[in-house]
């Protein structure tokens, strides 16, 4: 191994350089505390300062950001790296054949011998002089992509190893000698093999060349990463977001930036990183709160759930609102006073025509329409009386009963709620709007045997919500965001993806996901179709391919699954070699459980049991009983250790030491039973314990030894 470390270093050296590091840390900390000081005095007199009560609420919105960005936690290092820049053009260049270009993109010809700490945050002195580098600057770029190919005029690359808020290691790399670690790197890989305890963490100390590639893509590109578990999508997709607000933060901060989940159990585990990258303005959501326009207060048999969620419902829905607008058949006349005006069928006919074709939203056209019909009046008032009517005239004029119904007979007043109530109340609006997209069979499927007499005493389902949504973006424009990043994107269905897409139209996405993953009954099996659906066709598909989470051994037991998956991803490779697999056969599930848990116990990081939904009450209890206290997986503040997980909602988790209860049951419990249990089986960091009464599924049979 090339790399320079610390047992390679002279003592004394070594001891003097992590002294000055110290101090270093030290000054950076004293000089962030000062800009928070700072930064609260100006949020104290914020209001003395501001012109009005609106400019006094918004200066108070982003003093109260500002204070928020630069909390210092004692805990996270403020920064974890260290780029010292090679003295001279050419001096420091290797003999690949690289050298220093002033005008190099990156800009590293500016920083030719200079010494620069990267860390969460820009840290300046009193006079603005930086002593951290926040990581997404342009030249931070070079602490994760710089190689002894490609130097980047980086002559020694530093990473520090800290405990608990102390500095006590550090490893250099001396590009310009053509030593470089990459993922042998000692502090990388302590990281990775740190027992897991509460929710997720910022990995921005040691993103991966691959991984940076990603988070810093433009934000004009959308992107799909296609990763097996633990491959660092999720870490990918919220440093992505954090690093364009960075780039783009008046823009983003306007339009905004959404974080898509699959559950609140991940939403809560997720939600600490972003903050501790001092950003604190992101949207967290699940699919279905972002369409909760209507409450769910019924389930529907799967299959007609599944159509519901099926791309021609959309088709079915745009014609069912399109069958809506009607022909004028009669010239509208309006009495004026003394006046009355008329307009005939034909330009009538031109209008609604004309209006049809500009493609608006529904609603957006019944306005148009409106609009139109009372200008073509106002122009015959204006040639009588040769003067321009008032507002209160035009206003008038729009809303008098011929006018309105003309609207309501050629283009009624529609609701979201109103549209899918009246699409499946009965066969014949049905087949109006779905004969030639959906079979005689499908459409009697749909229909309601007892349909609500309103939308509103509608007992909506989730199904139903997807569709309402559909008809709120036919009827209306919704607000979008400047960037989407959508997680376990494999699970959405086509409806699903147009949700998001209504919502990023004029922004991007970074979608996350893994084929292998899909649970839904309509998950994808290939990215270009969710891309398609999401309004991105162009989007790239990148894999990643490296495992940071789960042990080799772990790896392999769950990849005995793949062959019955039915996708086709590529495999990937584990950056862990330690890390155990045990599979047993038991005789009681519930002491095995309440035994393993125990020994579990014995080591650090958090311990996950994870069963079929319904036993989980039961081992809650048996290990209650035992006087082992259990945590649910949407507490991430608790103090317990161990947590009791459904299998359905362990998607995206992690957990130190994971025991994973009756296979078979996991498999049998759901139609995409297999791809539950691959998800299952990769939750674990160091340890994984399979305990089963049952035999094991077939795949896994024989794959145990590990
Ligand atoms: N570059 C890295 N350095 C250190 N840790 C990393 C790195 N990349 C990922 N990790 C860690 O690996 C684990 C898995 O990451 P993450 O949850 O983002 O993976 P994922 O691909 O989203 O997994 P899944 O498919 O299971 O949802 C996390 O603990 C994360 O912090």
């Amino acid at each position: 191994m090339p790399a320079l470390d610390l047992d390679t270093q002279p003592g004394a050296d070594l001891d003097a350089d992590l002294a000055a590091e110290r101090a270093h840390l030290t000054t950076s900390r004293a000089a962030l505390g000062r800009m928070r000081e700072r930064a609260e005095s100006l949020f104290a007199t914020g209001d003395q300062v501001a012109g009005d009560a609106y400019a006094a609420e918004t200066l108070g919105r982003t003093l109260a950001r500002r204070v928020a960005e630069l909390a210092d936690d004692p805990i996270t290092p403020l920064f974890f790296g260290r780029l010292d820049f090679g003295g001279a053009p050419n001096t420091s260049a290797t003999d690949s054949g690289t050298t220093n270009d002033p005008t190099a993109p990156d800009g590293s010809g500016d920083h030719y011998g200079r010494r620069y700490h990267v860390g969460r945050r820009h840290v300046t002195d009193e006079r603005g002089e930086p002593l951290v580098l926040d990581w997404r600057a342009p030249v931070s770029r070079s602490f994760y992509r710089a190689s002894v190919r490609d130097p980047q005029g980086v002559a020694v690359r530093r990473r520090f190893g800290f405990s608990n808020g102390v500095l006590t290691s550090f490893e250099d790399e001396r590009l310009d000698r053509g030593e470089e670690l990459g993922t042998t790197s000692r502090i990388l890989t302590a990281e990775i093999e740190r027992p897991r305890v509460g929710p997720m963490r910022d990995i921005v100390a040691t993103i991966q060349p691959e991984q940076d590639e990603l988070v810093r893509a433009d934000l004009a590109d959308s992107i799909c990463v296609q990763g097996a578990p633990g491959t660092g999508k999720t870490a990918v997709g919220l440093h992505r977001a954090a690093y364009l607000l960075y780039l783009h933060r008046e823009r983003l901060r306007r339009a905004g930036v959404l974080i898509v989940g699959p559950n609140r159990a991940f939403l809560s585990y997720i939600a600490a990183v972003l903050p501790a990258l001092g950003e604190v303005e992101v949207e967290q959501a699940t699919v279905e709160e972002l369409i909760s326009r209507v409450a769910v207060r019924a389930v529907e048999a799967p299959a007609v759930a599944a159509l519901k969620h099926d791309v021609r419902m959309a088709s079915v829905l745009r014609r069912a609102v399109q069958t809506q607008i009607g022909a004028p058949t009669e010239s509208i006349t309006v009495s004026d006073g003394s006046f009355r005006w008329r307009i005939g069928v034909e330009p009538l006919h031109r209008i609604v025509e004309e209006t049809r074709r500009e493609g608006l939203p529904y609603g957006t056209g019944r306005e148009r329409v409106q609009a139109r019909v009372v200008s073509l009046l106002q122009r015959q008032a204006e040639a009588r009386r040769a003067e321009s009517p008032s507002d209160a005239w035009l206003r008038r004029m729009s809303r008098c009963r011929p006018v309105l119904d003309f609207l309501d007979a050629v283009w009624p007043a529609l609701t979201p709620e109103g549209l899918v109530h009246g699409l499946f109340s009965g066969p014949d609006r049905l087949a109006a709007a779905a004969d030639g997209l959906l079979s005689d069979a499908e459409q009697a499927q749909l229909v309601w045997a007892k349909p609500a007499r309103t939308p509103k005493a509608t007992r909506w389902t989730a199904a139903d919500a997807v569709l309402i949504d559909e008809a709120t973006g036919l009827l209306e424009r919704l607000p979008g965001f400047g960037h989407v990043v959508v997680d376990e994107a494999q699970d959405l269905s086509p409806m699903q993806c147009r949700a998001i897409a209504r919502r990023s139209e004029h922004g991007s996405v970074t979608l996350l996901g893994d084929l292998a993953q899909g649970t839904a009954p309509w998950a994808a099996t290939d990215w270009k179709e969710s891309l398609a659906h999401l309004g991105k066709p162009d989007a790239v598909v990148v894999p990643l391919t490296v495992g940071f989470r789960v042990p080799a051994a772990v790896v392999a037991f769950a990849n005995l699954l793949l062959p019955v998956l039915a996708v086709d991803v590529p495999p990937a490779e584990s950056l862990r070699h330690d890390g155990g697999l045990d599979v047993r056969t038991v005789t009681d599930l519930t002491s095995a459980t309440v035994a393993e848990v125990r020994a579990a116990l014995a080591h650090d990081g958090s311990v996950g049991v994870i069963a079929a939904d319904d036993a989980v009450d039961g081992l809650r209890a048996a290990l209650a009983e035992a006087g082992v206290q259990t945590a649910t997986a949407d507490d991430v503040a608790t103090a317990e250790r161990v947590t009791v997980v459904p299998a359905t909602l362990v998607k995206g988790l992690e957990y130190d030491h994971v025991v994973v209860v009756e296979p078979a049951a996991i498999v049998a419990a759901e139609p995409r039973g297999l791809h539950r249990l691959y998800v299952v089986l990769t939750r674990a960091v160091s340890r994984l314990a399979v305990l089963h009464v049952a035999p094991l599924p077939a795949p896994l049979v024989g794959g145990s030894a590990g």
